[in-house]
């Protein structure tokens, strides 16, 4: 893969714009029900969209982290492997996860299972990308773009663990 072939898919405005949007929404959703969250960032992919979209939520915001990960080049092993896991308790607590990508919807399903076994007082997920190309049945309450079958990369998505700091969310034709 070269990084000159790389295209636009979701510009670096477009992504500032949408997660202001995703926010307010957020914002919204939870301020009736609490005035604290624990958002989780599934790594190393969501590092960036985490980093931009927690500035965007009203609210204090406890972050945690775990990381997962199932990729090897553009295809899926099928096997989670975790890297980390959460040192806290989650009993009780408001959680939202946050996925750069859903896509087969393997490691969502995988996270959520095991996140569900705390006792959280409620689990919601936001994902800046979502492929519509698998029907994996998990509901993104916070989406933010939905694609076809591009195998993406930058603003945190890899190729083999290169290209993450590519600012914006690119594909190579
Ligand atoms: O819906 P799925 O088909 O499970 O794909 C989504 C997952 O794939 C990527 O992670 P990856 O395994 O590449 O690890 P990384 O985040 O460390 O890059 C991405 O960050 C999501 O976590
Ligand atoms: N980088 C990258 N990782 C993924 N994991 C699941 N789908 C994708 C994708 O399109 N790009």
């Amino acid at each position: 893969m070269d990084i000159e072939n790389i295209k636009v898919l979701i510009s670096e405005e477009e992504l500032d714009n949408k997660i202001r949007e995703l926010g307010k929404n957020i914002t919204q959703h939870y301020k009736p029900m609490t005035d604290e969250i624990v958002a989780i960032c599934v790594l190393k992919g969501s590092i960036n969209f985490f980093s931009d979209l927690v500035k965007r939520i009203d609210m204090n915001v406890f972050y945690n982290f775990i990381q997962v990960s199932s990729y090897s080049g553009t295809n899926t092993t099928g096997k989670i492997k975790v890297k980390s896991w959460l040192e806290e308790s989650l009993e009780g607590k408001h959680v939202l996860i946050v996925e750069d990508i859903v896509d087969t919807g393997n490691t969502l399903k995988y996270v959520i299972k095991y996140i569900e076994r705390q006792k959280p007082a409620s689990i919601e997920v936001a994902s800046i990308v979502v492929k519509d190309v698998h029907e994996h049945g998990i509901d993104v309450k916070f989406p933010g773009f939905t694609i076809g079958d591009y195998f993406i990369i930058g603003y945190g998505l890899d190729y083999d663990q290169s290209y993450r700091n590519i600012p914006f969310i690119g594909y190579v034709e």
